[in-house]
């Protein structure tokens, strides 16, 4: 069995909770670039060696202009419009200037990766000890109380709401629905019953194991990618059930009780999440969620990658449960449709939203070794936020299109069903497009395919792409998502504001994720970040945001 996991070594913290391993690290003596990575513990004093690439690196950019890797030809240097000459700079050792890099250089740079660096240091070198949060989002310890009590009260008002014959938002629930309504121990029973089914197809030694990002203590974790494999056996299993009878139109008409279930279940995990994080050490913090405020680092989450021995339980999450359950609820919703409308297939708009919606979770879980380059695996921790999020928030809010139209039928003219297909194309593929090469380029920056990209060195050893997807706007992968967004709203037509709800909630989303990436990425790259967003002026929509 080519399972790395059992053969390579583990850790086991002394300040672990008995029987938890909190990962199963790299050697760094086992990784090349990882040795080299330790070089870059302090970007101001770097080794004579890297003193020398690195210098080597600026001479030969200085010389050459921006090109494919591996062009035989020496570049001129270009500034952000071009190709015209730069000025000699001074250089320096922090910075190793904003100036283009063309990806063959890269070879010399072996990632100095600092998946994060602390936010609260006044120090551009990342400090393994310095794990405390100063600067705090969500609007800081008045705004974490808030979210936590506001998400699961709006999750309610939603699902209240979808549920009325006319959802309008000025048409609130008259009563709230009594307290013994929200609880089913059978439908407790079936959450519980599909996140350890879950569980079980994630542990199975099936599919790679993939290699995180560099933690700060430059190992990286590795990961189980096998979700491709849990959505297919997934929809065996649900073919096989509903094949023998199994009404699945039960996930509509318990809706609430599954929600209320899937509710405790965060809550707990959150809890547990945050006593055992009391023993992860200071490497294993998330640098954003260890303010010293209960509330604040129980909604953010303090530990960075909680694991079980080797299972871990944020990649788990946010890859499996909440969102391969998104399909078998769209699923259900279709169904039940067809029982309330009395139909003898989907409508055309109820089988839009699921081949959408189908098409962008299993093309996530073809694509799960992406995940790891992003901000919640990489700098988040795993607290309320992401816990609710990942098992409350995304089955039962994002299935809410699928839900409005099965009791709000909307019939599509084949003109504006085909343009809808046509732009949820169009979406993918800038989504995927600029994911995978962001992607690519961050496991292997001197890729061969991605050697005719521009790029801008930073002190961190790491560069930025500066021309290709990432060249349009500073989040081509956000503007495809936003795209598709879309597309998932329109079949579900004008009539209420209900079905648009993911989309503005995604535009306030992103907007926000968008400048906490930013300011993150202004306090690691300093003046080759300021360079890149000189260069690429918008942050999302070309021209316009
Ligand atoms: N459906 C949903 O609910 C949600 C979907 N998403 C989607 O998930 C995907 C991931 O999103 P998210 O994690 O927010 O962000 P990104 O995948 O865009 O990751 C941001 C990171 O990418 C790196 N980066 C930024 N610019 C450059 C550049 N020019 N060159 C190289 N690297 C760069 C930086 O990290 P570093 O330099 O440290 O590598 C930065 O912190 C997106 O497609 C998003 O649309 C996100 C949230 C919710
Ligand atoms: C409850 C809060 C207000 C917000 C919670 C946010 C989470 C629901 C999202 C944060 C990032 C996410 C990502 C995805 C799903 C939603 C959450 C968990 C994806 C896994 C969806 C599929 C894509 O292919 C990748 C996404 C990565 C980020």
């Amino acid at each position: 069995m080519a399972d790395g996991i059992t053969s390579s070594p583990c850790s086991s913290e002394p300040d672990s909770p008995i029987g938890l391993n909190r990962g199963c690290l790299l050697r760094p003596g086992e990784d090349q670039d990882l040795d080299q990575d330790l070089t870059w513990l302090v970007p101001e004093t770097p080794s004579p060696q890297l003193r020398t690439r690195r210098r080597r690196c600026n001479m030969e950019t200085r010389s050459s202009s921006v090109a494919p890797a591996g062009s035989a030809e020496p570049d001129r240097p270009v500034s952000s419009k071009g190709n015209v000459s730069r000025k000699p700079k001074r250089r320096r050792l922090v910075e190793p200037s904003a100036s283009f890099v063309p990806a063959s250089c890269l070879q010399t740079f072996p990632l100095g990766n600092w998946v994060e660096a602390p936010s609260s240091s006044s120090s551009s070198a990342p400090s393994s000890s310095s794990s405390s949060t100063s600067h705090l989002d969500f609007g800081g310890k008045i705004g974490a109380i808030f979210w936590l009590l506001f998400l699961p009260a709006w999750v309610l008002f939603l699902i209240l709401q979808v549920n009325q014959e006319d959802p309008s938002l000025t048409n609130f629930p008259r009563a709230l629905p009594s307290l013994q309504t929200f609880w089913d121990f059978q439908a407790f029973g079936f959450v519980l019953l599909w996140i350890l089914f879950q569980a079980l197809l994630y542990i199975l030694p099936v599919g790679q194991l993939s290699e995180g990002m560099p933690l700060r203590s430059g190992e990286k974790l590795r990961y189980r990618t096998n979700g491709f494999f849990a959505m297919v056996v997934s929809a065996v299993l649900v073919a096989a059930a509903v094949y023998h009878g199994v009404d699945l139109t039960y996930i509509h008409s318990h809706f609430l009780q599954l929600a209320t279930a899937s509710f405790l279940v965060s809550l707990l995990l959150s809890i547990y999440l945050f006593i055992r994080s009391r023993s992860a050490g200071p490497e294993q913090r998330a640098l954003g969620g260890n303010s010293g405020n209960v509330a604040y680092d129980f909604f953010k989450g303090r530990e960075l990658n909680p694991r079980i021995n080797n299972f871990d339980l944020k990649f788990f999450c946010e890859m499996r449960p909440g969102l391969i359950g998104w399909c078998l609820i769209n699923l259900a919703m279709a169904l039940a449709e067809m029982k309330q409308q009395g139909l003898d297939a989907p409508s055309h708009s109820m089988i839009l939203v699921n081949v959408f919606q189908l098409l962008y979770v299993t093309d996530g879980l073809w694509n799960e070794e992406a995940i790891l380059t992003t901000m919640d695996l990489m700098h988040d921790g795993f607290g309320f936020m992401l816990a609710f999020g990942d098992l409350v928030w995304v089955p039962f809010t994002y299935t809410l299109q699928a839900y409005y139209l099965v009791g709000h039928p909307n019939p599509l003219s084949p003109p504006l069903l085909t343009a809808i297909i046509l732009l949820k194309l169009v979406g993918f593929y800038i989504f995927r497009k600029s994911n995978s090469e962001k992607n690519a380029f961050r496991r292997n920056p001197s890729d061969p395919k991605l050697s005719h990209l521009k790029t801008i060195p930073t002190a961190t050893g790491k560069s930025l792409l500066v021309s290709g997807w990432w060249g349009v706007v500073r989040h081509p992968n956000y503007l495809g998502d936003l795209v598709m967004a879309l597309a998932w709203s329109l079949p579900c037509g004008f009539s209420h504001l209900l079905p648009w709800y993911y989309m503005i909630y995604f535009i306030i989303l992103l907007v926000h994720r968008d400048s906490r990436d930013m300011s993150e990425c202004r306090r690691k790259y300093g003046s080759a970040w300021d360079e890149y967003c000189r260069t690429v002026r918008y942050r999302i929509i070309p021209g316009v945001y």
